[in-house]
C-alpha cells in the first residue's frame, strides 16, 4: 500500500475543493455572473516539487522515483485551464489532471450552481498527448 505522505497538505487541498464546491452553489451566483471551478493535478514539475525532501514530505526517499517519474509539465496545466474555459458549463467543475502514460483530464460533478440536481451531474474525459 502506498504510504500517505502528505496528510496536512492534502487536507488543505481538500479544503480548497470544499470551498469551491460550496461557493459554486451560492444562489446569488448566477446574478453575479461568476462561475467557480478548480484544477486538481497530480504532481507538477515546479520548484515546490523539486524542493521536496524527507523534511517536507513523509517517505520522500521511497516515493521520489515514483513521483518524479510521472511529473506533469506546467504547460499541461495551462492547457487544462484553457480546456476548462472552453467548456459550456464551468461552474462546479473539477478538472483532474494526471500523467500515467498519457494525460487524462476528467471533469465531474458539474451542476447548475443553484440547486444540486443529480440529472445534471455528468462525467466526461479528454485524452491528450503531452508533447
Ligand atoms: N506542483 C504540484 O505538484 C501541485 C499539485 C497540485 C496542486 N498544487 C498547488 O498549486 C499551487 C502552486 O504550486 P507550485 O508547485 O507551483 O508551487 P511553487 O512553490 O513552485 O510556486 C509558487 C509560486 O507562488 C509564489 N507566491 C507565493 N506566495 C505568494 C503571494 N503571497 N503572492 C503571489 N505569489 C506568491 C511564489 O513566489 C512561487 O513563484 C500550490 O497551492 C500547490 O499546493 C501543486
Ligand atoms: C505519491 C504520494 C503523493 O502524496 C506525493 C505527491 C508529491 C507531490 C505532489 C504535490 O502535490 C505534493 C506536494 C506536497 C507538499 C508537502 C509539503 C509542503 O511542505 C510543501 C510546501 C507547500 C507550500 O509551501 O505551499
Amino acid at each position: 500500500m502506498q504510504p500517505h505522505a502528505t496528510p496536512v497538505y492534502s487536507a488543505t487541498k481538500h479544503g480548497v475543493r470544499a470551498y469551491m464546491t460550496s461557493v459554486c452553489q451560492d444562489p446569488t451566483r448566477p446574478d453575479q455572473g461568476i462561475e467557480y471551478a478548480m484544477i486538481a493535478p497530480d504532481a507538477v514539475d515546479t520548484p515546490m516539487v523539486r524542493s521536496l525532501d524527507n523534511n517536507r514530505i513523509f517517505y520522500w526517499d521511497e516515493l521520489k522515483d515514483l513521483v518524479l517519474g510521472r511529473l506533469i509539465k506546467p504547460q499541461t496545466i495551462g492547457e487544462a485551464l484553457l480546456q476548462l474555459l472552453r467548456c459550456d458549463v464551468i461552474n462546479g467543475a473539477i478538472l483532474h489532471v494526471d500523467n500515467q502514460g498519457k494525460t487524462f483530464r476528467h471533469m465531474e460533478c458539474v451542476n447548475d450552481g443553484v440547486t444540486f440536481d443529480p440529472s445534471k451531474v455528468f462525467s466526461t474525459s479528454y485524452v491528450f498527448d503531452q508533447e
